[in-house]
């Protein structure tokens, strides 16, 4: 079954909880949270606080994907905060092998993502010591952006090398994922589809989500 992490990027902040139980209740499996530091990306946006805040919101596991430079000097205060998986760009980990190790030491789960543009055969080194590859299907920094289509082989390939190498790390799709592209991504190997404003921005979260879902 595919499982849906909704981005809170796109949510109303001034009601985060609420709008967080809103989507728990609507069927989410993971809670998205994107964190940026206007240097990797061109926006500021979420710290360890508000991930310390919606910790006691609910049970499912956050997912929380790092669009950060120097991703190792604040591993620790997420994983403090509650993170569950945490995530990290393969373009700004010089030292991606310690940083995925480091992340895994404080027992939160350890993904790797990659931009559009970044081949895969980037992270086909690291794909061992891994628990979640991210594709991002869209160039980090923004909310609400349309999916670049060409990214679809690179899901497909990932899959297949996961298969090769008998690796279980699941895959994980992020950007313009709604009811119209979700089954490509679900096609061509993903396990858990990122909805910003597919879902955040309509007032039924239970049918945003559902709507996906019976997409595939
Ligand atoms: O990482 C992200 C942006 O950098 C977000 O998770 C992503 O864009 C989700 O938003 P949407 O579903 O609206 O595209
Ligand atoms: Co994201």
């Amino acid at each position: 079954m595919t499982k849906i992490a909704p981005s809170i990027l796109s949510a109303d902040f001034a009601k985060l909880g609420q709008e967080i139980k809103e989507v728990v209740d609507g069927g989410a499996d993971y809670i998205h949270i994107d964190v940026m530091d206007g240097h990797f990306v061109p926006n500021i946006t979420i710290g360890p606080l508000i991930v310390d805040a919606v910790r006691p919101v609910t049970d499912l596991p956050l997912d929380v994907h790092l669009m950060i430079e120097n991703a190792e000097q604040y591993v620790e205060a997420f994983a403090k905060a509650g993170a569950d998986i945490i995530t990290v760009h393969q373009e700004a980990n010089v030292h991606l092998h310690r940083t995925i190790q480091l992340i895994k030491s404080h027992g939160v789960k350890a993904g790797v993502v990659i931009n559009p543009a970044t081949p895969s055969e980037t992270i086909k080194p690291i794909l061992q010591d891994v628990d979640l590859v991210l594709l991002m299907t869209v160039n980090p920094g923004f909310g609400g952006q349309s999916f670049i289509e060409s990214v679809v082989p690179k899901i497909q390939q990932i899959s297949q090398w996961r298969k090769e190498l008998g690796l279980s790390f699941e895959i994980e799709i992020d950007g313009g994922v709604n009811k119209d592209t979700a089954r490509t991504c679900v096609e061509a190997g993903a396990d858990v589809l990122v909805a910003g404003s597919a879902v955040f921005n309509k007032e039924d979260r239970k049918a945003a989500i559902d709507a996906i879902k019976n997409a595939y």
